[in-house]
């Protein structure tokens, strides 16, 4: 029977159509049509007819031969062109005048067959309004006729979203007339893992098992950062945008049970697998950001109190709910520029071979990881493929594949070289996007999402991406930053720097029993305890966290300093892990100062100012030294007036957003001495003092300090372990000898930061 297929596709001057659409259409084209089976394409926007139609005319000129120097494809191309049309489609008077006059139409009982193809590569919100337009103007409703609507991804932002979605578009579709996308479905290699599964049967299925596998990694690894996208990524995010789709896709594929060539049977196994998968939990999930995101945000407009929470990076650990896969971590790793642009799957088997004669010439090859890498995107690799491992099995290959000749002894996978593993590739690697128009044209819904499908989809992230959207990512640096490297231990992953840290020297054994008794809390305050390094980044990090969220709301953030040794490894922290701190928007104060000269070793200022100050990039108004450098008297009787006017000037209602805070070994904070008549000082806000080593110093009050909107006390070193324990002790103290104890702060933000020697003693 003869066939006329009608392509509608809306978004026609889009990114996604200029970059892969039209380019796939021509190619269903060149492949497809014959005499008895024609095509008329049709181009829609919004766009004015005359501006669209240029535009499209323009976007066509980029559609090519792919390499193809034949006449034939040139007279096809030429062809092709001819038979696009550029429509404006706004109206329903629109809507309604295309479907009759410029859509093929045959009567009722003609023995022809007719298809529309109604591609919608336009932003999900107006999905339901579309199809509803098109179910009464253009869809097909007669005998030997087909009508098929194809969406493109975020099909919701979660299970509710993604219900209701599917039930406007349900109104006026059937659920066989839907096709949702999923590019990676399409992907050369991810087209043969179930042909490569089935031809190896008896070798895989008995060792795919959480007998046999130890774990199982998929990573989708981008250098592609997410500049000119960021209105859609602070809305998704890596999680939404990858891991709930595609990667989950891909889990279902190498886990689900063998299909048995029907296509009921592939959608019912491959539904049945994703309802096995668990709920994903907030401690299953790391997120990270890269440290230019915000930058982006920045020139993108963007909400940046929203941008500081997007993770552009994610490992997430999964577990399968089925006795062919219970207790086998599945791990999603997935990221925005990182190092090499490589996804993969990959299943890593236990280690069973244990050697016990004759090690010394055991056979690398035998005795190497045992795993099976089906490379999508190559990353290192030379090309996309299947590798078995040698000392696995000697795979058989469906007829999609055919081996690799490994020529170079030098590429490597996971440690080991090429040479170890047997090597398939596929035949044909045309772009995904090839595959999907042409099963879509053929009515083969392998790359595409049942309505079903994407319940289970949502039904495993929606709970873990709400838990995690106010969680703030860990920076890291584009294209290479080791410090995302993870671990998983007891179903809870960590990145390693900390988790290495933690457990290894840092804690002595006496320690590492303590600290499941650590309190919570210090003199009412909350307590942090961890080794130095560690507590610096955290603090640093906070201080990151809270100047960004204030910059993002206030437009400027007052940050107020101590001296001490211990602030200058804060500082290095804050250099070390968070180059993108809002400086050009940060005012620095000092909490206290010795009156002395800048370049006196006594002065404060004058490590704060080399320590961080030289090293960022801060705007020289923003510097408030405590003491005045420009006269010999540094602490003049007008310095306390003129500090006192300049935070009035700069600081809303004086309360400082930040301080830091330091403890001495006598209880003394800020320049705040025991028995000082300063303790109940209410009503200035900076004085001079003395202590008794007769320094003259100047500091602010509790009354300034305690308005603070956060308080940072830092306690570091053993010589204040002492302090420390007395102050722990029971017995009542007063302020009078204990001037910690005026730190009291009415934001209720207050956190003593304490380091292991501080706490433990030596
Ligand atoms: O769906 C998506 O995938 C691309 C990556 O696809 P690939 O075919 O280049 O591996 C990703 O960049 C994009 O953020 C996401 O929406």
């Amino acid at each position: 029977m003869p066939q006329h297929t009608d392509v509608v596709l809306f978004g026609a001057l889009g990114d996604l159509s200029r970059k892969y659409l039209w380019q796939s259409f021509f190619q269903l084209y060149l492949k497809e049509q014959t005499e008895n089976k024609t095509f008329s394409f049709y181009g829609i926007s919004r766009d004015a007819q005359k501006e669209g139609s240029q535009k499209l005319t323009k976007l066509l000129d980029d559609v090519n031969c792919e390499g193809d120097i034949s006449s034939v494809c040139g007279l096809k191309l030429f062809e092709f062109r001819q038979l696009v049309t550029y429509v404006q489609l706004k109206t329903d008077e629109q809507f309604d005048s295309f479907g009759e006059h410029k859509l093929k139409n045959i009567p009722e009982n003609s023995d022809f067959v007719l298809g529309r193809i109604f591609y919608l590569a336009i932003p999900p919100n107006v999905y339901s309004s579309v199809a509803a337009r098109l179910s009464s103007c253009c869809k097909l409703k007669i005998r030997h006729a087909w009508s098929r609507l194809v969406l493109e991804k975020p099909f919701g932002s979660d299970l509710q979203s993604a219900l209701s979605m599917a039930r406007d578009i349900g109104k006026h579709f059937k659920e066989e007339e839907i096709y949702r996308v999923d590019h990676y479905l399409a992907k050369s290699v991810v087209r043969q893992i179930l042909p490569f599964r089935n031809r190896n049967f008896n070798h895989l299925e008995t060792i795919l098992n959480n007998e046999h596998v130890e774990r199982i990694e998929i990573a989708m690894k981008e250098t592609a950062d997410s500049k000119g996208r960021i209105e859609f990524y602070d809305k998704y995010g890596v999680i939404r945008d990858v891991m709930q789709n595609h990667m989950t896709e891909l889990l279902a594929l190498v886990a689900m049970e063998l299909p048995n060539n029907h296509h009921s049977d592939f959608d019912s196994n491959k539904n049945k697998l994703l309802s096995q998968v668990k709920e994903v939990k907030e401690e299953h999930v790391l997120t990270g950001q890269y440290s230019r995101y915000l930058h982006h945000a920045e020139q993108e407009k963007a909400n940046i109190s929203l941008s500081v929470y997007t993770p552009t990076f994610a490992a997430s650990l999964l577990n399968i709910d089925s006795p062919r896969w219970n207790g086998v971590p599945i791990i999603m790793i997935s990221g925005k520029a990182l190092d090499e642009r490589s996804s993969y799957i990959r299943i890593k088997f236990k280690d069973s071979v244990m050697c016990v004669c004759g090690c010394k010439s055991f056979n690398v090859s035998q005795h190497g990881a045992r795993q099976i890498i089906f490379q999508i995107n190559p990353g290192s690799l030379p090309t996309v493929g299947i590798l078995v491992s040698k000392n696995l099995f000697s795979p058989h290959l469906p007829e999609g594949l055919e081996d690799m000749v490994v020529t170079s002894q030098e590429s490597f996978v996971f440690g080991q070289s090429l040479n170890e593993f047997y090597f398939s590739i596929p035949k044909t690697n045309e772009n995904a996007y090839v595959t999907v128009v042409r099963d879509l044209y053929r009515g083969d819904k392998k790359s595409f999402v049942t309505t079903e499908g994407l319940e289970h989809l949502w039904h495993i992230w929606s709970s873990v991406i709400e838990e995690t959207k106010h969680r703030h990512p860990k920076l890291y640096l584009e294209k290479n930053d080791i410090s995302l490297n993870f671990g998983y231990s007891n179903g809870i992953l960590r990145y390693v720097e900390q988790e290495s840290s933690l457990v290894a020297d840092e804690f002595s054994e006496r320690e590492r029993l303590s600290v499941s008794s650590l309190p919570s809390h210090f003199l009412g305050h909350v307590l942090l305890v961890k080794p130095d390094v560690q507590l610096y980044k955290s603090l640093a990090e906070k201080i990151n966290d809270v100047a960004k969220t204030t910059v993002a709301k206030a437009g400027i953030f007052h940050l107020a300093l101590s001296g001490g040794s211990s602030s200058i490894q804060l500082y290095r922290a804050i250099l070390k892990h968070f180059p993108k701190f809002p400086w050009r928007w940060t005012h620095i104060w000092q909490v206290d100062e010795r009156c002395a000269q800048y370049h006196d070793q006594l002065s404060n200022f004058k490590t704060i100012d080399e320590e961080l100050l030289q090293n960022v990039r801060i705007p020289y108004g923003n510097i408030h030294p405590m003491v005045d450098y420009s006269v010999a008297n540094v602490c003049s009787t007008g310095s306390v007036e003129r500090y006192k006017a300049a935070l009035v000037h700069f600081v809303s209602k004086l309360e400082l957003d930040f301080i830091i805070l330091g403890m001495g070994q006598d209880g003394h904070t800020a320049s705040l001495f025991p028995k000082s008549g300063l303790l109940k000082d209410n009503e200035n806000l900076v004085a001079m003092t003395t202590n008794e080593s007769s320094v003259k110093r100047m500091t602010l009050l509790f009354s300034i300090l305690n308005k603070a909107r956060h308080t940072a006390v830092i306690v570091s070193g053993h010589k204040k372990h002492d302090i420390v324990d007395s102050l722990a002790g029971s017995e009542k103290k007063n302020v009078n000898n204990y001037p910690i104890l005026g730190v009291n702060s009415q934001s209720g933000n207050v956190t003593f930061y304490i380091d292991n020697d501080a706490w433990f003693g030596k």
